[in-house]
C-alpha cells in the first residue's frame, strides 16, 4: 500500500451538481484533502424545475466547517463559462472539473416530449461540453487538467423509459473519448465515471436492498483518484457501485470477410445473411484502443484482399524415401515395368518422387485443418460431402526425395455452384531455408453447401481447366487398377473413410467406397511421364485436373493424350463405363521426349 497520501492541495476543483448525492461526495473528499471547491448546484428539482441557492449553500458550510475551502456557484451548467469563471475569480485557476450535474424526465419512447428531450441533453451533454470548454483554455495554459464525464448503465445497456437519458449519458462516452485525445498532450485527461449510487436520480428506480449499499461516498474515492495528478488514465470508463470499481471497453468481433478479391464489388444480401454467424461470433472479440487501430484493421484486411489471403493456415510435412516408395505403389507404379524402378527402389542410382506425390503437402494440410471449412458460409464441412473437384500441381524448384517441407494454406476463392459449394485452397510449400519448392491449388466441390447467395464464377487466379483438342487422341494407355488401390493409396496420407468404409461411402451417397481422385490423377501422370517424358520426372512441370466422375477401386483407366508444343492435354475415362472421370486436363512438361 503507498504511504503517501493523496492530497490536491494549490488545485482547484469544478463539482457540478454538487448540492446532493455524488457531488456532494465529491466536493467534500476533495476539500478534505485540500482542494478548494466550486461547489456548483442550480438547486432544482431533479426534473430540472426551479432552483436555490440552498444545496449548494449547505455544501459549502459543511466543507467550511471542516476546515476546507470552498464557494457555491449556482448557475445552470448550459452556462458553462460563468461557473468556470466562479472558480477563476475566487481562486484565480481551474484544474478539476467533475461534470456530475443531471436531470431525469423518464417516459417511454413514444411519450417523450421534445422538451424532455431537449432538457436532458441540455444538462447532461451540452452542460458537459460548456463547462470542459470553459475550462480548457485555463487547463491548457496550465499545462494541467482532469475532467471527469458522467455516464450511466442506462446509457450503455439501455434502460426501459430512459431513452432520451441513455442517449445523452452515451454521448458523454463520445465526448469523453474525443476530448481524451485532444486533452493529451496538454497534460489534460478525461475519464469517464460510470457510477450507481443512490441519489435522488435513483431513488424509486433501484430495489431497496440495492439501494441501501450504494452509498455514494464508497464511489467518491474512485473519483478523486481519476482526478489525481498521479493518475495516469486518459479515455479510461470505469464502471463503480457499492465498494467495487472497473474498467469497461467495447470489443469487436474478428469479423468475416465478405469478398474474396479486392476485385469483387458486389455482395448480395443473401450472403450476409448466410455468414451472419460469423460476422456475429464474439469468439475471438478484441479491444480497438484507437480510430487508428480501428482503420489500421480495415487497412490489413484490404491488403490480405489484395493478395487475395482470406485465413492462413501452417503445417509441417516430414516425408523420405519410404513415402515415395509407398505412393509409387499406390498409383500403380510396378517392378515389372523396369523404368518403374527409380521409383520403388531407395538404392537406384535415379531415385526419384513420381512428381504428383507432392500434391500431398496440400491436400494433407487440408485434411488436418479447419482450412477448406473455414472457407464456407457455415464455417462448417465434413467429409461425407466433400468430393476433390479439381487439382492443380506446380514443382517450382528441384525437390529432394526427402525433406521437411513447411505448407502455407489460404482459401482464395469461394463460388456458389447452386448444387454445392466449390471451395478454392492455394497451399505453397518451403523447404527448411524458405525455398519455395510446391504450389498446390484445389478445388473441393461441397455437395449440397450452394445456394447461399455467392458468385458463381471464379477470380482470376484460378487456374482454369481446359478442354482437350478435337481431334482423336495422340495416344492412348490403359492402366488397371486392384480392387485393393484405394486402401493401398490412402497410406500415403488421405485417410478419409470415404475410400474405403462401406458404411460411410452409404452415408455419402455412394453404394461402395471409391477411388481417391488423386490416386486417378496419379495413374495418369505416369501415364503422361511414360509416353512423353521418357519417364524422366525432372521434366514434369505442372498437372491440372477436373474430376468429372468417380472411380470405383478395380476398374480399368484409359488415359487420352493430345500433344500440343510442351503441353499434355488428356482425359482419363473408364474402360468398363465409358465414362470420363478426369476432363480438361494437362501435364506441362519442360521438355517433349517422345518418338511418335
Ligand atoms: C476437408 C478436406 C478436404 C478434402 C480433400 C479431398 C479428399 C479426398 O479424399 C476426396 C476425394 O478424393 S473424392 C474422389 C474424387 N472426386 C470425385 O470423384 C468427384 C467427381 N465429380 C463429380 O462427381 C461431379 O463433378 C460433382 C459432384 C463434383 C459435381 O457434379 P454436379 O453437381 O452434377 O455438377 P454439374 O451440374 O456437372 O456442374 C455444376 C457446376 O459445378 C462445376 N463443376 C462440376 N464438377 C466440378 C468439379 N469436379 N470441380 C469443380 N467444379 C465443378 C461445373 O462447371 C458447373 O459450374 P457452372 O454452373 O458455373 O458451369
Amino acid at each position: 500500500m503507498s504511504s503517501e497520501q493523496i492530497r490536491y492541495n494549490g488545485r482547484v476543483a469544478i463539482v457540478t451538481g454538487a448540492g446532493a448525492g455524488l457531488g456532494r461526495e465529491y466536493a467534500l473528499l476533495l476539500a478534505e484533502r485540500g482542494a478548494k471547491v466550486v461547489v456548483n448546484d442550480l438547486g432544482g428539482t431533479n426534473s430540472g424545475e426551479g432552483a436555490s441557492t440552498r444545496a449548494a449553500n449547505l455544501v459549502v458550510d459543511e466543507i467550511k466547517l471542516k476546515g476546507g475551502i470552498a464557494v457555491a456557484d449556482y448557475n445552470s451548467v448550459v452556462d458553462g463559462a460563468k461557473i468556470v469563471e466562479t472558480a477563476i475569480n475566487n481562486f484565480g485557476r481551474v484544474d478539476i472539473v467533475i461534470n456530475n450535474a443531471g436531470i431525469l424526465r423518464d417516459r417511454s419512447i413514444l411519450k417523450i416530449s421534445e422538451q424532455d428531450w431537449d432538457l436532458v441533453h441540455d444538462v447532461h451533454l451540452k452542460g458537459s461540453f460548456k463547462v470542459t470548454q470553459a475550462a480548457w483554455p485555463h487547463m491548457k495554459k496550465q499545462n494541467y487538467g482532469r475532467i471527469i464525464m458522467t455516464s450511466s448503465n442506462s446509457g450503455m445497456y439501455g434502460n426501459f423509459g430512459q431513452a432520451n437519458y441513455s442517449a445523452a449519458k452515451m454521448g458523454l462516452i463520445g465526448l469523453a473519448n474525443t476530448v481524451a485525445i485532444e486533452g493529451e498532450k496538454y497534460n489534460i485527461h478525461c475519464n469517464v465515471i460510470i457510477p450507481t449510487a443512490a441519489s435522488r436520480l435513483t431513488q424509486g428506480v433501484l430495489p431497496d436492498i440495492l439501494f441501501d449499499e450504494l452509498k455514494p461516498q464508497l464511489i467518491a474515492p474512485v473519483v478523486a483518484y481519476l482526478c489525481h495528478e498521479s493518475c495516469e488514465d486518459n479515455g479510461s470508463y470505469i464502471e463503480s457501485a457499492a465498494g467495487w470499481a472497473a474498467k469497461i471497453h467495447s470489443v469487436r468481433s474478428k469479423g468475416c470477410v465478405l469478398r474474396t478479391s479486392i476485385g469483387q464489388d458486389i455482395i448480395t444480401p443473401e450472403y450476409v445473411k448466410s455468414v451472419w454467424s460469423k460476422v456475429t461470433n464474439m469468439k475471438d472479440a478484441q479491444h480497438v484502443n484507437s480510430i487508428g487501430e480501428a482503420s489500421g484493421y480495415l487497412l490489413e484486411v484490404m491488403e490480405n484482399l489484395k493478395q487475395r489471403k482470406i485465413d492462413g493456415f501452417e503445417d509441417n510435412f516430414k516425408y523420405s524415401a519410404k513415402d515415395l516408395i509407398l505412393y509409387a505403389l499406390g498409383i500403380g507404379a510396378t517392378v515389372k515395368n523396369a523404368n518403374d524402378l527409380k521409383f520403388l527402389y531407395e538404392n537406384d542410382p535415379d531415385f526419384h518422387a513420381i512428381p504428383s506425390f507432392f500434391v500431398l503437402p496440400g491436400l494433407l494440410l487440408s485434411l488436418t485443418t479447419n482450412l477448406v471449412a473455414s472457407g464456407l458460409p457455415e464455417g462448417k464441412a465434413d467429409l461425407t460431402n466433400i468430393l476433390h473437384g479439381e487439382q492443380y500441381l506446380e514443382i517450382c524448384d528441384e525437390v529432394p526425395t526427402s525433406g521437411n517441407l513447411t505448407s502455407t494454406g489460404q482459401v482464395f476463392d469461394i463460388m456458389d455452384k447452386s448444387s454445392g459449394a466449390v471451395v478454392v485452397t492455394n497451399t505453397n510449400s518451403f523447404d527448411e531455408n524458405g525455398r519455395l519448392l510446391i504450389k498446390n491449388q484445389s478445388s473441393i466441390f461441397v455437395v449440397g453447401a450452394g445456394k447461399f447467395g455467392g458468385k458463381k464464377d471464379p477470380i482470376d487466379g484460378v487456374i482454369p481447366i481446359v478442354p482437350a483438342p478435337k481431334r482423336s487422341p495422340d495416344a492412348s494407355i490403359r492402366y488397371n487398377t486392384s480392387v485393393d488401390q484405394a486402401a493401398l493409396y490412402r497410406l500415403s496420407g488421405d485417410l478419409n473413410p470415404l475410400h474405403i468404409d462401406p458404411n460411410f461411402s452409404m452415408m455419402a451417397g455412394f453404394k461402395t467406397p471409391i477411388l481417391h481422385g488423386l490416386c486417378s490423377m496419379g495413374f495418369s501422370v505416369r501415364a503422361i511421364l511414360a509416353k512423353y517424358a521418357n519417364n524422366n520426372p525432372s521434366l514434369f512441370k505442372c498437372v491440372k485436373v477436373r474430376f468429372a466422375a468417380p472411380v470405383i477401386p478395380g476398374q480399368t483407366l484409359q488415359i487420352d493424350m493430345w500433344k500440343e508444343s510442351k503441353r499434355i492435354h488428356f482425359v482419363t475415362s473408364v474402360v468398363e463405363t465409358g465414362k470420363n472421370v478426369i476432363t480438361g486436363a494437362y501435364v506441362d512438361l519442360k521438355q517433349v521426349v517422345a518418338k511418335l
